[in-house]
């Protein structure tokens, strides 16, 4: 998994770089600035665009004149540098870049007020304003000019960072954020990247290697990781030679009610095609003909008939709540699993709800169990959050003080683990946001345990590959019932090779 770093231990890697290389800060600011060059001009390869580079004082700032004059020398001549210097403060590798680029040929101008901005002819605004430097939101005449920028309607490329994004903490939708259709970062996605407040301020994010010390990186304690496809390479196991059914567990799927049995087939058919060796769904009478209709190859056991049929010790996994309803039946069946089934259970949807209302039956829910809600869920669970990073807080301390796995389902769907880490999962698409498609997540992960990964492996498998599927093709939408039928190929292109 690759670590995600906050603001302060990139300045910390920055200097540790410096050291250990034996580099000075101005020679790993022109690297910073050569990879910035090299990822932009990929993406806008015509040489004739006119292009402003609007540069602060600190180290980002330097970042921008040191990309002006490597621009500038990639044949990109329709360029300007416009330095906002609305204080007396400026970094030293500030400073020796900007003697460079006065005894270049190109035209640099200096704001002392936003109001000075008049006209502004560039197509696109390269943003090299703040980056990781920011210590408060923005205010007073960095604010006018970011607001006035943001009217120009341009496009927009941050440096690192747009200005006055916060590359940790909580945002507010109202921030002044210099607003950027691509964000051409340093090293290592930031925190906020991942939250949805970032989508009303970022459209795009490319990361670039600056040649920072990744050994040290990799050193570097954080809560925040990425998911990457060689953590589902290397757990996710092989169906080896003589194996059969009973090799690859049997799986428990409690969902549907009558007017909801959509979900029980979808969570019940997406646990088969994970490749659970057995799966048993647990319905009421009224699906056992769409069920058998439907999905062939999975087992019932008919709600009323539990307390006769079911032996819990048939099952190596159990999911339970898609489709389940909140009726006393549904909570007293809830009840019996959290009770009766002493291993970790995969609780979803109307379950969550119904231990939101029975706050009580948090109390029972098995040591090691996941619990997989959108943010509505969560919020009814745990309360009201005002800011996602308020959830990623909140996330993090009850996976730790319940013991359980907590996947908070999103674009970037957060995975909170019971050692107090928050992972984020890198798959999935606009494509899947439609109904059923969390049910049949609850499915892979049933399955995924059901086959023995422990049940953290299986929650990161579980997003990935649910996200990997989602993605495939391209589409518009994949509706649920699609995305299971792709689940065995998805998962047979990230094996190891
Ligand atoms: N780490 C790395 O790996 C590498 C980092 N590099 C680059 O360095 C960047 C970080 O540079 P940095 O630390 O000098 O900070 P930066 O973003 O220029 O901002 C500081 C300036 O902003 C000002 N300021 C702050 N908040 C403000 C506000 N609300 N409103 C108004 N002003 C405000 C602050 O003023 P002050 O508050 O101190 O008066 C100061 O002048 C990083 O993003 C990357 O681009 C690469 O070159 C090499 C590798
Ligand atoms: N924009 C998106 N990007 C990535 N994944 C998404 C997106 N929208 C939805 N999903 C995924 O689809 C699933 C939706 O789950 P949920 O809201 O519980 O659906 P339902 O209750 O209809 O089954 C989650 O796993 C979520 O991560
Ligand atoms: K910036």
């Amino acid at each position: 998994m690759e670590n995600i770093l906050s603001a302060a231990q990139m300045r910390d890697t920055d200097a540790h770089t410096c050291t250990t290389f034996n580099l000075s800060s101005l020679q790993l600011m022109e690297q910073a600035s050569q990879s910035f060059v090299k990822a932009f001009s990929r993406t806008y390869p015509e040489r004739y665009l006119k292009i402003a580079v609007y540069c602060g004082t600190g180290n980002n700032g330097g970042d921008g004149l040191a990309i002006a004059r490597l621009l500038y020398q990639e044949g990109y001549n329709h360029l300007d540098v416009k330095i906002a210097r609305f204080s007396d403060k400026s970094s030293d590798d500030f400073d020796a870049n900007l003697v460079d680029i006065e005894s270049s040929h190109i035209p640099v101008a200096e704001l002392k007020h936003a109001a000075e901005l008049d006209v502004e002819e560039a197509e696109l605004i390269i943003d090299a304003l703040i980056g990781s430097g920011l210590n408060k939101p923005l205010e007073g005449e960095l604010r006018m000019l970011v607001e006035k920028i943001n009217k120009l309607d341009k496009v927009v490329v941050a440096v690192d960072i747009p200005t006055g994004f916060k590359s940790e903490g909580a945002m507010k939708l109202s921030d002044t954020v210099l607003v950027a259709d691509l964000v051409i970062s340093f090293q290592r996605a930031k925190v906020n990247f991942f939250l949805p407040e970032s989508a009303g301020f970022i459209r795009e994010i490319k990361v670039v290697d600056i040649g920072l010390n990744e050994h040290y990186i990799q050193s570097l304690q954080t809560p925040y990781y990425l998911i990457t496809q060689k953590d589902i390479t290397s757990r996710l196991k092989r169906r080896a030679k003589f194996t059969h059914k009973g090799t690859y567990g049997h799986a428990l799927i409690i969902a549907g009610a009558p007017k909801t049995m959509g979900a029980a087939l979808l969570s019940a058919e997406a646990c088969m095609c994970t490749g659970a060796g057995l799966t048993t769904a647990c319905v009421p009478e009224e699906g056992l003909t769409a069920l058998n209709t439907r999905v062939p190859e999975v087992m019932a056991i008919l709600n009323e008939n539990v307390n006769e049929d079911l032996t819990w010790k048939t099952y190596q996994a159990v999911g339970i709540g898609p489709g389940i309803g909140s009726s006393p039946e549904s909570l007293a069946l809830l009840t019996k699993t959290l009770k009766e089934y002493n291993k970790p259970v995969v609780i979803d949807a109307d379950a969550l709800n119904l231990i939101g209302q029975h706050h009580e039956l948090m109390q029972i829910i098995p040591e090691g169990s996941v619990l997989t809600p959108h943010v509505k869920e969560f919020d009814r669970l745990f309360g009201e959050h005002v800011s996602w990073w308020d959830r990623v807080v909140t996330g993090i301390d009850r996976a730790k003080t319940m013991g359980c796995t907590i996947l908070l389902k999103n674009q970037y769907t957060m995975i909170f683990t019971r050692d107090g880490k928050c992972l984020f999962n890198p798959t999935g698409s606009p494509a899947m946001a439609s109904g059923g498609m969390g049910d049949v997540l609850t499915g892979i992960i049933t399955s995924f345990i059901a086959q023995g990964y422990s049940p953290e492996d299986a929650v990161i498998l579980g997003a990935y590959i649910h996200g990997a599927a989602g993605e495939e093709g391209n589409d518009y939408v994949v509706p649920a019932s699609s995305l299971i039928k792709r689940l065995p190929a998805t998962i047979a292109t990230n094996y190891s090779t």
